[in-house]
C-alpha cells in the first residue's frame, strides 16, 4: 500500500525516518496520536529482514500504544520506535546517535527499553536525552507489573467465559518465559494452576519445571496443548491461519504485543471458534502503567490500583463485544477511541 495511504488509514500523526552515516543508523520513530499527551512507547532494536517489516511493526506497535494508554486511563499518547540493527551492532555511539533523534522531537516522544535493549543501554541513551523513562531503582522494572496485569486479565477472562472465580485446577500454556512469562508462571502456580511451558531457551523451561512443576513442551506443540488458557508471552503474530485451527484453549490472555497476525481476520476467526481473546494492548498495559508512574512520582498503591483496573476494563470490553456482537478487539478499539475523543488534553510533560 502506498505510504501515505497506510499512515492515513492507521491514523498516525508523524513517522520519522532516522538515518545517519557515522555511526551508521537506521531507525523509525512512529508517533501515532498525541491527543491525550506526549506519545509514549519503548524502543525495540531488531534485525528486521526488510525495511517494510520494520515499518509495519512500528506502525502497529505505536497505534497499540495509543489504545493501551487510553484503555488504561493513562493521559498520554502512543508512539513506538524501532532501530534496524542486529544486537551485535549495538554500540554506545549508535545509542547516542539515536538519542539525538529523540531530542529532535522535543518531548513529543518519550521512550525506554524494549526488545534487545538493556537497562545499561537506557542509561547510555539517558546521558543524551531526558525523554527516556524506566530502570528506576525503586520500581523493579515494568515486567513484574506487566505479569500481574496478565494474571488479572486471566481472572477477568475466566469470569467472563465460565462465570467462575475458581482458578484452581485450570491448565494454562505459557509461550515465552522471559521477564514477564516467568512472573506470570509464578502467579498462576500460587493459585494452583497447572502449567505447560515453552521457550527457545532450554534453561528457562528447566527452571519453570523445577520451581513450579511445569510440563515442558516444544514451541511447535504449545498451540495444540489440551489447556483452558493460552498465554503468549514471547513474540507477536502467533495467532494466525496456521495456529488458530490447532488451539484447544478457550481463552487467549498473554503479554506479547501484536498477537494477531491480521487483526480483523484473526480476531473474527477466534470469535467464531468461541475463544475469548484479551486484546493484547489492554492486558499488557502494566508496563506502561509502571513507567508512567515512575515519571510522575511512583506510589505503590496508585500503581496497584491502576493495574487492578485492567480486570474491570476487560470485563467492560467483553460486555461491549457481546452486546454489539463484535470482536473483543473491535470493542477495545471503540473504547479507546471513545476515550480519546472525550478526554480533555492534559498539559505537556516537560
Ligand atoms: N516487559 C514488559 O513490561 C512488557 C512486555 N511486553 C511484551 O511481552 C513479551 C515478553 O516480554 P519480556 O518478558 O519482557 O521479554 P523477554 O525478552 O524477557 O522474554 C521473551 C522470552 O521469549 C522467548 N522466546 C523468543 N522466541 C520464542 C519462541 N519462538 N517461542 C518461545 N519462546 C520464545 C525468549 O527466549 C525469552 O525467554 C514481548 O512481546 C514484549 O513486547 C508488553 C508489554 C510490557
Ligand atoms: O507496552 C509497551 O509496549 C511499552 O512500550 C511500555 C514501556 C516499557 N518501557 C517504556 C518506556 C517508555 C515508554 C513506554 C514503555
Amino acid at each position: 500500500m502506498p505510504l501515505f495511504e497506510t499512515v492515513k488509514d492507521m491514523g498516525h500523526e508523524q513517522v520519522l525516518f532516522c538515518h545517519g552515516k557515522n555511526p551508521p543508523i537506521k531507525a523509525i520513530i512512529a508517533i501515532h496520536n498525541t491527543s491525550l499527551g506526549p506519545a509514549m512507547g519503548a524502543t525495540r532494536l531488531y534485525p528486521y529482514v526488510s525495511e517494510e517489516d520494520a515499518l509495519t511493526d512500528v506502525l502497529r506497535l505505536s497505534r497499540g500504544m495509543t489504545y493501551k494508554a487510553a484503555c488504561a486511563n493513562i493521559p498520554m499518547g502512543g508512539g513506538k520506535a524501532v532501530i534496524i540493527a542486529h544486537p551485535q551492532q549495538k554500540t554506545p555511539e549508535l545509542l547516542k546517535a539515536y538519542a539525538g533523534f529523540i531530542n529532535n522531537l522535543n518531548g513529543q516522544f518519550i521512550t525506554g527499553q524494549d526488545i534487545n535493549l538493556t537497562p545499561e543501554d537506557v542509561r547510555v541513551i539517558r546521558e543524551q536525552t531526558k525523554y527516556v523513562v524506566g530502570g528506576e531503582e525503586k520500581s523493579g522494572g515494568p515486567a513484574p507489573i506487566t505479569a500481574l496485569g496478565v494474571f488479572l486479565g486471566i481472572k477477568a477472562a475466566v469470569q467472563a467465559h465460565w462465570q467462575s472465580r475458581e482458578l484452581q485446577g485450570l491448565k494454562v500454556a505459557i509461550q515465552g518465559l522471559g521477564n514477564v512469562g516467568k512472573n506470570v508462571c509464578r502467579y498462576l502456580h500460587e493459585h494452583k494452576i497447572k502449567l505447560y511451558v515453552s521457550d527457545v531457551d532450554p534453561a528457562k523451561t528447566a527452571e519453570m519445571q523445577q520451581l513450579f512443576n511445569a510440563t515442558v513442551v516444544s514451541n511447535q506443540e504449545i498451540y495444540s496443548q489440551d489447556v483452558d488458557i493460552f498465554a503468549p508471552c514471547a513474540l507477536g503474530g502467533i495467532i494466525n491461519q496456521q495456529t488458530i485451527p490447532q488451539l484447544k484453549a478457550k481463552i487467549i490472555a498473554g503479554a506479547a504485543n501484536n498477537q494477531l497476525a491480521d487483526e480483523k481476520t484473526h480476531s473474527q476467526m477466534l470469535t467464531e471458534k468461541g475463544i475469548t481473546y484479551c486484546p493484547d494492548y489492554v492486558i499488557n498495559a502494566g508496563g506502561l502503567i509502571n513507567v508512567y508512574n515512575e515519571m510522575i512520582g511512583y506510589e505503590d498503591t496508585k500503581v496497584m490500583q491502576q493495574v487492578h483496573q485492567i480486570y474491570d476494563t476487560l470485563l467492560t470490553i467483553f460486555d461491549i463485544a457481546k452486546r454489539k456482537n463484535i470482536t473483543t478487539n473491535e470493542a477495545a478499539q471503540q473504547l479507546a477511541e471513545y476515550r480519546i475523543i472525550n478526554t480533555k488534553k492534559k498539559p505537556n510533560y516537560q
